[in-house]
């Protein structure tokens, strides 16, 4: 549905060149919700706003439904936009208007009459759960709800295509969590592919089919979400992966954690499980083959896409040599292993 093929942008600022893109191929395929993921600079903003040339890129194709953007006048640029829809962080609704006018306003530039556009606004509302809001204001919204006005104005003119800016980054978590659920519902009930972009890892753990990782304006890593999170091969990936758990050192062991090993410490580890790693009994093996004992402190495990993946606290409990001949074994058993200090 969506192919971008080496498409590059920079910006110019007096003599400075800022490359923002580098050359980027993208497929997003119809019927699914693609992430783009990455941190603050790295170039999502600019890559989503090429999808429908709000920013023109240097070079490269965007072909949406097999039609080339690049290629077409501003006419045609102009009838192709009906198919792309963006809603964005902060959800840009106009003020003077009400929940009804705002999602009438593109069925009446498109010329469409009074009654069907009350037959679509009243439909929209109720696919986004807000027929009891139609004549309030956006002033009188919460974040959850003026998000799903633009949603529903965003869908008014049946889009194949939906962009996502951010669109949860200014909402609270539970609320986020709402809106995703109604963006998947909305792919799944009317096929609509969506591309989004994010700086949360959880946003594409909850809703995406596929997730790219963009750094630098270089897209480095993309995939099924399921075998990303199960396998990400670059640092950056792991590390949006990890964000996404959350173990904290408990306080007793906090206080009593040194930086260097000692007479009696024990390494307190962070065991990092993916891909195959987390089925076999690798913790119980290692123990067993070096004769150590592992005290687990606390762990989580998450399912996603299918796979399963995780964190483990644990503390090992052996001589020097032991503990060490354990730590290679479970690094290669695919296990990450992160030595947070030493117990004393
Ligand atoms: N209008 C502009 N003029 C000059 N440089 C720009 C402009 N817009 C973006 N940039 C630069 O291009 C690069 C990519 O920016 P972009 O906004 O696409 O990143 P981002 O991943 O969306 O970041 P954020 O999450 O902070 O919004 C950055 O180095 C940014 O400073």
């Amino acid at each position: 549905m969506i192919r971008l093929h080496a498409v590059s942008k920079s910006y110019r600022q007096g003599d400075r060149v800022i490359p923002a893109l580098k050359p980027l191929d993208l497929h997003v395929p119809a019927g699914t919700i693609f992430g783009i993921i990455g941190s603050s600079g790295a170039g999502k903003s600019t890559l989503i706003r090429c999808v429908n040339l709000l920013e023109q890129p240097d070079a490269g194709q965007i072909v949406i439904d097999g039609q080339d953007l690049t290629q077409l006048n501003a006419a045609g640029l102009r009838q192709a936009r009906q198919q792309i829809a963006m809603i964005f962080q902060h959800f840009n609704l106009l003020a003077s208007r009400t929940v009804y006018q705002n999602v009438a306003l593109p069925l009446e530039l498109a010329g469409a009459g009074k009654s069907a556009i009350r037959n679509k606004v009243e439909s929209l509302l109720e696919l986004v759960g807000l027929s009891d809001k139609a004549d309030a204001y956006p002033a009188n919204l919460s974040g959850g709800q003026k998000q799903r006005v633009a949603i529903a104005r965003a869908l008014a003119n049946d889009p194949k295509v939906l962009l996502c800016d951010e669109a949860t980054s200014a909402l609270d978590p539970e609320t986020t969590k709402s809106i995703l659920t109604l963006l998947k519902t909305i792919n799944q009930k009317l096929g609509l592919t969506i591309l989004l972009i994010t700086h949360e890892m959880e946003v594409v753990k909850q809703i995406c089919d596929r997730v790219g990782i963009i750094d630098q304006g270089e897209l480095i890593e993309q995939g099924e979400v399921g075998p990303f999170f199960a396998n990400a091969k670059t640092e950056l990936a792991r590390r949006f992966i990890r964000s996404t758990l959350h173990l904290d050192i408990p306080e007793q062991y906090r206080s009593a954690l040194r930086a260097e090993p000692g007479d009696n410490a024990l390494p307190l580890i962070r065991l990092s499980f993916h891909g195959d790693s987390v089925d076999a009994p690798v913790i119980t093996q290692a123990a067993k083959r070096f004769g150590i004992d592992i005290s687990i402190l606390s762990a989580q495990m998450e399912y996603v896409g299918g796979t399963k993946f995780g964190l483990m606290l644990a503390e090992l409990m052996g001589d020097a040599e032991a503990v060490s001949g354990a730590t290679a074994y479970l690094v290669e058993h695919n296990i990450d292993v992160e030595v947070l200090g030493y117990v004393h």
